[in-house]
């Protein structure tokens, strides 16, 4: 199954964003957990509104599905201001930014999402518009080429991205404002699925939003996701309630294990622990071994099962934990039992033989 159909995929589904438009909140107010972020927000934006002044540019990095997008349009919404959305990858040229920066109002927000993959030639002019929002662009070709400048409102610029490390300095440097998302505690997911139940009109019990919420990878996109898919199974099942016992249940059927790992996430722990004898495996291997990208295994797959203890990046590779053998019912073999041995803690061979 490739990684878009997984269901518990942190990536939106093209049918989801109809129920997004619903269950997404507007105001920070409603915007769940991550108190480092809202408070930073909630400051910014009180002092910039209290100056009429646009906001500091803010870029946004954190996992696929933990809220960026819905941050991006709080900013917006609570500075009073239009977004315009517009991704890294679709603005090829110059010009293409330059159309959009040249129509903003004052104070609008432009929300760039994936800014990581913004083209060189493209940041080359985005450099000045954020600093002095000027913008230097060279109209025609060959010798009747020339080049303008023109005079943009203050807007503020919101970028988003899943790899903040693929950004360049010169680009970084120019955000006032960076927040990092974490992914969310049990307690803030019941809170997300309890909001989201209600708008929706679905009936759910505490101990029902509060398994599902467990379940969810840390992911608030999961968390919404399984929440329709227990309902289904609530509604053919049982008497349409969402209760512990329902959610268990519905879960266990799709598959969705007490930990909230899917079949991809086992995949991954067991190939570490059954091909590569527990680690250290680079992550080409392990990419080869499962048929996963590089990419999505970085991004996506790992950053949750090494925040849950099941598995550890050393300089030689990932090793699994004696957490992820007890998952699967299994003993860590004697010769790596959980933890990376001295010689995994140096990336060299250097010393070694
Ligand atoms: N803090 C939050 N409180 C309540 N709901 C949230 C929160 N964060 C995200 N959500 C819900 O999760 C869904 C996914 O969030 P969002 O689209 O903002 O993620 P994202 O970080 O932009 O993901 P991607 O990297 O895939 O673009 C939203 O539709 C929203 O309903
Ligand atoms: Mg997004």
């Amino acid at each position: 199954m490739p990684e878009s159909n997984r269901l518990i995929s942190p990536e939106a589904g093209s049918d989801e964003k109809a129920v997004d438009r619903v269950i997404r909140p507007r105001r920070l107010a409603d915007y769940v957990g991550q108190p480092v972020a809202c408070e930073q927000m909630e400051i910014f934006i009180g002092a910039a509104r209290g100056r009429s002044e646009a906001l500091d540019h803010v870029l946004i990095f954190g996992p696929p599905g933990l809220g960026k997008t819905t941050l991006a349009h709080i900013v917006a919404h609570e500075m009073g201001v239009n977004l315009r959305q517009t991704s890294g990858p679709v603005l090829e040229k110059p010009g293409d930014l330059a159309a959009l920066l040249t129509n903003l109002d004052p104070g609008d927000v432009l929300f760039v999402d994936e800014i990581h993959r913004l083209s060189p030639v493209v940041e080359e002019i985005l450099y000045p518009a954020l600093e002095d929002f000027q913008l230097d662009i060279m109209i025609g070709e060959g010798p009747a080429a020339r080049s303008i400048k023109l005079d943009l409102p203050p807007f503020t610029l919101v970028g988003a991205t899943t790899r903040a490390g693929l950004l360049t300095s010169p680009l970084r440097d120019r955000f006032g404002i960076v927040l990092r998302l974490e992914y969310y505690g049990p307690e803030d997911l019941a809170r997300i699925v309890a909001r989201s139940a209600a708008i929706l009109g679905i009936e759910t019990d505490a101990d029902g939003a509060g398994e599902i919420a467990r379940r969810s990878r840390g992911t608030p996109r999961i968390a919404n996701r399984l929440l329709r898919r227990v309902r289904d199974y609530a509604q053919v099942k049982g008497d349409g309630r969402i209760t512990a016992a329902i959610a268990d249940r519905a879960l266990g059927m799709l598959k969705v294990d007490a930990r909230g790992f899917d079949h991809m996430d086992r995949r991954l722990l067991k190939a570490v622990i059954e091909k590569f004898d527990g680690g250290p495996v680079g992550v080409e291997s392990l990419a080869a071994a499962i048929g996963e990208e590089r990419g999505t295994i970085e991004d996506i797959l790992e950053p949750f099962l090494i925040l849950q203890g099941f598995l550890m990046r050393t300089p030689r590779g990932r090793v699994a934990t004696s957490a992820a053998y007890s998952h699967f019912g299994l003993t860590p073999s004697p010769r790596y039992p959980g933890q990376p041995s001295v010689g995994d803690l140096f990336s060299t061979e250097e010393g070694l033989g």
